[in-house]
């Protein structure tokens, strides 16, 4: 049997970093850098107030404490304002948060520290020299590297590349994902089944993990299992316009020992294509490969919680490589938990749990972190999708495991998460 570790590495060899192109901010949540951000001048642009107050000369007020100083108040400078009233001694200007420090003036007296006048202005507390007042430059200097190439971009960022005057991004492509899945038993959900028939769930539950994951599904809904059909669906992708083309056909069902095992079936004699076992519980029958025209293809077993589970540990890292992160590993599988319940696993196969994660407190010392259950008490089956939506990740048990004891601390792969 074939790793984990292997099955992803053959998963990703099937990828590279999707081409650039340039999108508005309102556009770019998700997407990742293909270039640089520099900044286009420094930030903040000039010496500001930051305060709402007045803008004075330190040593004019310095004073204050044996009484309150009076100063003439020579302008009113809102935040926007272009004036440059020049504060000689015995003078102040009415300044608002953000609005340019005036030349002469050192310092901010914030409102509350005076009577509020707006011809003169009494001062009762002396600043500091320098109080209340942002200097240009502190945050990023002028030319200076704001998001290096390969940032995934969210909403620190894309404020960041917007207040250094980046209206548009050089971002990755978003991968295209066409998404089907496989089975005369599947029916639309919402109509009415009979005997032997179940509503698909999997190319719903796979186009919803595609977009969480930063792709655009192409949700086709269920193929039976009828070679001619499905053979008919997959030359149309892999023939596809450059711009229609997906960038990956993600397939569930159809790939273990059944008589009708139509994914298989088709692609198993495929040169690009290969269909493996792969040493992990759920989610052992796995293929992947190329079809004729080059279209990376990721064919996930047929049973819910298989499917899901797959995505997450073989198309997820394909999708951050497509996308253009540098590490296509989720760094989510870095978190770990200790287990509040023991259970048995299957020998020589990496196992992954369905688990609720909640905040607790345990271990000797008392320390605070996450707790893992299991989400179905009982139960590990991979047709148990209703419990798995109970869960909030996977808690992954090495192969050579064979019993999980109460506060063993595993790894935790959290679902939902690109
Ligand atoms: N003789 C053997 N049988 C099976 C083996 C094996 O090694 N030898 N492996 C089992 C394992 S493990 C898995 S996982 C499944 C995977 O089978 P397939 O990928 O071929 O999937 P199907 O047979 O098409 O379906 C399995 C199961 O899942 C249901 N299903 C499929 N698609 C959907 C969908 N879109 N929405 C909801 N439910 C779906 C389907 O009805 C079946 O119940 O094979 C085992 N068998
Ligand atoms: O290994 Mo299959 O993917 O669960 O039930």
């Amino acid at each position: 049997m074939r790793t984990v570790v292997e099955h992803r590495r053959a998963a990703l060899a099937l990828v590279a970093p999707l081409p650039s192109e340039r999108v508005p901010l309102d556009a770019a949540e998700g997407r990742v850098l293909a270039g640089d951000v520099r900044a286009d001048a420094a930030l903040p642009r000039w010496d500001n107030s930051a305060m709402d107050g007045y803008a004075v000369r330190a040593e004019d007020v310095a004073g204050a404490p044996d009484g309150p100083v009076v100063l003439r108040v020579l302008a009113d400078l809102p935040a926007g304002s272009d004036a440059e009233p020049d504060v000689v001694p015995g003078t102040a200007a009415r300044i608002m948060t953000g609005a340019p420090l005036p030349p002469g003036a050192d310092s901010i007296v914030p409102v509350e520290a005076t009577d509020g006048g707006t011809d003169t202005v009494r001062i009762d507390v002396p600043p500091r020299r320098g109080a209340h007042v942002r200097r240009a430059g502190e945050d990023v200097g002028a030319g200076d590297l704001v998001l290096p190439a390969g940032t995934l971009l969210g909403a620190p960022q894309i404020a960041a590349a917007a207040s250094v005057g980046a209206g548009d991004l050089l971002v990755h492509r978003a991968p295209r994902v066409a998404v089907l899945s496989t089975g005369s038993e599947l029916v639309p959900p919402g109509q009415p089944l009979r005997r032997g028939q179940i509503p698909d769930s999997n190319s719903f539950g796979l186009a919803a993990a595609v977009r969480a994951a930063g792709g655009r599904a192409l949700r086709v809904g269920a193929v039976p299992d009828d070679v001619d059909v499905l053979r008919r669906v997959l030359t149309d992708w892999d023939g596809a316009a450059p711009d229609d083309r997906p960038d990956l056909v993600l397939t569930s069902g159809g790939v273990s020992m059944g008589a009708f095992d139509v994914v298989k079936e088709l692609l198993a004699d495929h040169a690009g294509m290969e269909f493996v076992s792969v040493a992990m519980q759920p989610g052992k029958p796995q293929g992947l490969g190329r079809l004729p025209g080059g279209t990376p293809v990721v064919a996930v077993p047929g049973n819910p919680v298989s499917a899901l589970v797959s995505f997450h540990v073989f198309v997820v890292p394909l999708l951050r490589r497509l996308r253009g992160l540098a590490d296509p590993d989720p760094d989510a599988e870095r978190e770990t938990a200790v287990v509040a319940d023991g259970w048995r696993t299957p020998p020589a196969r990496e196992q992954y749990m369905p688990v609720t994660l909640t905040r607790g407190v345990h271990g000797a010392a008392g320390g605070a972190g996450l707790v893992a259950r299991r989400a179905v008490p009982g139960g590990s089956g991979s047709h148990l999708v209703a419990g798995l939506a109970r869960a909030h990740g996977l808690a992954v048990v090495a192969a050579d495991v064979e019993e999980v004891r109460p506060a063993d601390v595993l790894p935790v792969l959290r679902l939902g998460r690109g």
